[in-house]
């Protein structure tokens, strides 16, 4: 596969693994003394796939699970500000919600969505993202579960895509647009 020129790894595959297994620890921790039949895993479709994937399996919970479909920058490298839910998650009715996401980057999608939860009654979510440009979005959101900081170029790679592209890349890219 041809990637796009000025790209290099970031993170690859095993620094990822190893990162996704702590936040699993930690996330593990957070919910030991929580009824686990209160809590729902919700995960952002299509970036989150691989994330959410391996960090499900790695927590070994029995919670339940489900994605919800989200977009907002199509083709483009920058947020069309406007947040589009594809799915219904008025029937999302779990007491706490673990919010899981690929990247904070502006960090609309996951305030959008966190706002429909809570109106939706959800008493508690938290949310879980492997990358966070901290930088970019100066703190607006702090996760509560991250993997890694990372400076403001865009990546690619572990489920993130360029239009629709490099999503099955097992490395973490990043760019210079
Ligand atoms: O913090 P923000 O600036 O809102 O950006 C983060 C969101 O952008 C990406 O989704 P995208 O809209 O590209 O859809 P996709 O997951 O299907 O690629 C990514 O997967 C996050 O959900
Ligand atoms: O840097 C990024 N890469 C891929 N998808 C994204 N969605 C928001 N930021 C990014």
């Amino acid at each position: 596969m041809k990637l796009p020129p000025n790209s290099s790894v970031l993170f690859d595959s095993q620094t990822i693994r190893s990162r996704i297994l702590e936040i699993a620890e930690k996330v593990r921790q957070y919910y030991a003394s929580c009824d686990l039949g209160e809590i729902e895993m919700v995960w952002i479709a299509e970036g989150a796939r691989h994330f959410a994937d391996a960090l499900f399996n790695a927590m070994n919970l029995s919670i339940k699970m489900r994605s919800i479909k989200v977009s907002s920058y199509g083709k483009s490298f920058e947020s069309s500000g406007d947040v589009k839910i594809y799915d219904s998650i008025n029937d999302i009715k779990a007491r706490r919600v673990l919010l899981v996401d690929d990247i904070l980057d502006t960090g609309l999608t996951a305030k959008t969505v966190i706002a429909k939860l809570k109106s939706n009654g959800v008493e508690e979510v938290k949310t879980c993202f492997l990358l966070n440009k901290a930088e970019k979005n100066k703190g607006c959101l702090k996760p509560d579960f991250e993997g890694f900081e990372i400076p403001d170029k865009y990546v690619f790679g572990f489920g993130l895509d360029i239009a629709g592209e490099y999503r099955d890349l097992p490395d973490i890219m990043a760019f210079d647009y």
